[in-house]
């Protein structure tokens, strides 16, 4: 089964598996404070957005274990500090606003407790969210197994896989519940450029499980779409509006236009953390864009002339017209998504 820990919290501190290191070498980067935590989400050491969450929340942990020896006043304004560095770490994956804000409230709520007590009960949260997450994640697969005929192929794209979580994952826990359910499963895994989280981190948690899989170029998919050989797409969120709109992996909205052209069901698996109920549609999501060297360098080396100009959105939303059904941890939402999206509030 998942032998992977993406994320632990021991002994009051973060240790993450460094994803940047990733297939090559299983390293550890350890975070000791909130700073260390800031610069792991920003350098995509952890990605994937339910494990970006949980590492801000974590963030807040150690931000709190640095300054509870401080009065109750300065702890309380050096925390605000914490939280908005945290909450600006990265910006589409709503999961991280979401955990920051739970932190948020639980301080406001104690704010009268002495700083050692704040400190626990942000810790005793943390450790909350994080089992829960694992929790969701195993929900979602189920759900999401129940649209899963008993041979198929499935195309995903990016990683929402346990790496892109606590554990289990997303799109890839419904693949996993699949395949350990003994359905007749095989797996596309778009390599997803520019990061390439499929092809390194996709088919790295694919090929541990034994679960029969293929890396592809992100071109290659429309071909296979076209002819037949995908009977569904299972893709993860960074943030879903509550119209349906989608923001995921660039790429992803190409994906669910050929899909829809060829009538092959595209889902989206997603816990819902990931519904931003504050924002209509995707038109009000933030697209991170990020530098031009993930595009013109690949492994350290340069491959596009020097002074190249670059456009590198990190993210893509699509449209909710083109997404069949959306898988969460309370069940599988279909289409009218708005009115059936804010039954979940
Ligand atoms: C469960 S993960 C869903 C998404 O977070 C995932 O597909 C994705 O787009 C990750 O992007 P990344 O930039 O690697 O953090």
């Amino acid at each position: 089964m998942v032998k992977i820990k993406t994320l632990e919290f021991i002994d009051e501190k973060l240790y993450l598996i460094d994803q940047r290191k990733l297939p090559e070498k299983v390293e550890i980067f350890l975070c000791e404070t909130y700073k260390d935590v800031d610069f792991a989400i920003k350098d995509m050491v952890v990605r994937g957005a339910p494990a970006i969450g949980v590492s801000g929340v974590y963030g807040v942990v150690l931000g709190a274990k640095e300054f509870k020896h401080l009065d109750k006043e300065t702890f309380l304004d050096k925390m605000e500090v914490v939280l908005n560095i945290l909450n600006k770490s990265r910006p589409t994956a709503v999961n991280l606003m979401w955990g920051i804000t739970k932190m948020k409230e639980l301080i406001e709520k104690n704010k009268e407790k002495s700083t050692e007590e704040i400190y626990v009960l942000l810790k005793e949260e943390g450790d909350r969210i994080k089992e829960e997450d694992i929790d969701i994640n195993r929900k979602m697969a189920r759900y999401g197994n129940t649209l899963v005929p008993e041979e198929a192929i499935i195309l995903t794209h990016c990683n929402a896989g346990a790496l892109a979580t606590v554990d289990y994952g997303t799109a890839l826990g419904v693949i996993r519940e699949a395949h350990y359910s003994n359905k007749n499963i095989f797996v596309y895994a778009d390599e997803t450029r520019p990061r390439l989280q499929g092809g390194k981190l996709t088919s790295w948690e694919l090929l541990q499980e034994g679960i029969p899989s293929k890396v592809i170029s992100d071109s290659a998919a429309a071909t296979l779409i076209r002819d037949k050989k995908i009977d569904l797409i299972l893709v993860g969120a960074d943030r879903i509006a509550t119209n349906g709109d989608t923001a995921n992996k660039i790429g992803t909205f190409m994906l669910s236009v050929v899909a829809k052209t060829y009538n092959v069901p595209f889902y989206i698996v997603a816990p819902t953390s990931t519904i931003d109920f504050n924002i209509e549609t995707g038109k009000d999501i933030v697209i991170e864009e990020r530098n031009s060297e993930e595009i013109t360098y690949i492994e350290g080396i340069r491959v596009m002339p020097e002074g190249v100009q670059v456009y590198n959105p990190a993210f893509d939303v699509t449209p909710e017209e083109n997404i069949t059904a959306i898988i969460t941890e309370k069940g599988i939402i279909r289409p009218p998504f708005k009115e059936n999206i804010l039954k979940l509030k």
